[in-house]
């Protein structure tokens, strides 16, 4: 046996008791695309998807593919920009953003889980009506004059309604949902949805046991730059006041915030491109990255 396939067997035996707990219940995890680069990570991620299946666990993969995005709109000479971590989307861009990860993403996973030993089902929150979303209304608050301002994002969507029948009949029949975060509105528009934001509904609709949001830090970071290894809304809040952070942990907080306060049972951030990061945070004592629950 190799160093490396006796650590993974210690991890398992550790976590034999947290497998019997959480038979049948869902975990909700996002992969970022920033994780996602990493190709050793990725076949990780993929073989500890499966393990979740096989042990009677429901996982649901919601993907980003921020980066990937970003590279093919620079190949095709279209601008972008980012207001709190959300991209500006104009037409063009809600239609390159929904080729890249509906397309060329969703089915990149698909072919990982498969690689893993597992069956995967590849949609977007158009299909079997997952998600219907609306146009997300941003406002910021002016600091000089205190006067809240509108902020147009385009075809930025939120989720608006969720119908999980597709994503537990999947389930139920031993298939794992790949979930692209993009979905149309009752006009038929195609909406770019922030992956996060998707993971976190479709964990509050589903009343999932963890939101797992994978990413390319160890978790959320203090201003002194060490974990901070458990928060709750209100410190979040703060954190957000004071500038601890910014960009892309805005819409992820947001999100950890609204799922355990609609229903999931925890939320964590945590390392992607760390090995086997998710079953170390769930089932061993040892943990990993951010827990959030409600205060
Ligand atoms: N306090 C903080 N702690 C950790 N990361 C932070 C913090 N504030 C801002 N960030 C940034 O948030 C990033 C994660 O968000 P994002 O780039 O959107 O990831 P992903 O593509 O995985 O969703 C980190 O790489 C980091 O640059
Ligand atoms: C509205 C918005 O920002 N949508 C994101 C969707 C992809 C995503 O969220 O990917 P990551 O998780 O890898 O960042 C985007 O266009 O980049």
């Amino acid at each position: 046996m190799t160093k490396e396939m006796l650590a993974k067997a210690e991890v398992l035996i550790e976590a034999l008791p947290y497998f019997q707990r959480y038979a049948g219940r869902t975990f909700v995890v996002k992969y970022g695309g920033h994780a996602m680069g990493d190709a050793k990570a990725a076949r990780e991620f993929a073989e500890d998807i499966v393990l979740l299946k096989a042990v009677g666990i429901n996982p649901v993969v919601v993907h980003g593919g921020g980066p990937q995005i970003g590279a093919m709109l620079e190949k095709l000479g279209v601008e972008s920009t980012f207001v709190d971590g959300l991209r500006v989307t104009d037409q063009a861009t809600a239609e390159i953003a929904e080729m890249v990860l509906s397309g060329a993403i969703n089915k990149q996973l698909v072919g990982w889980i498969a690689s893993a030993g597992g069956k995967a089902i590849g949609i977007s929150g158009k299909d079997g009506g997952l998600v219907t979303a609306t146009k997300l209304e941003r406002t910021r608050r002016d600091p000089d004059s205190a006067i809240e301002q509108v902020i147009d994002l385009g075809f930025v969507g939120t989720p608006e309604t969720v119908d999980t029948t597709l994503l537990e009949t999947a389930s139920a029949s031993g298939m794992i949902p790949i979930v692209a975060p993009i979905a149309a509105g009752v006009d038929g528009q195609t909406y770019n949805i922030n992956a996060d934001t998707m993971a976190g509904a479709l964990a509050a609709a589903l009343g999932a046991a963890r939101l797992f949001l994978l990413t390319d830090v160890a978790g959320v970071l203090g201003k002194d730059g060490a974990l901070l290894t458990d928060l709750t809304p209100s410190q979040i809040g703060e954190l957000e006041q004071n500038g601890t952070i910014s960009g892309g942990m805005i819409p992820k907080l947001e999100t950890c915030v609204h799922a355990v306060e609609a229903g999931c049972d925890a939320a964590v951030v945590l390392d992607g491109r760390e090995a086997h990061a998710m079953l170390l945070e769930f089932f061993t004592a040892r943990g990993a990255g951010t827990l959030i629950r409600a205060d």
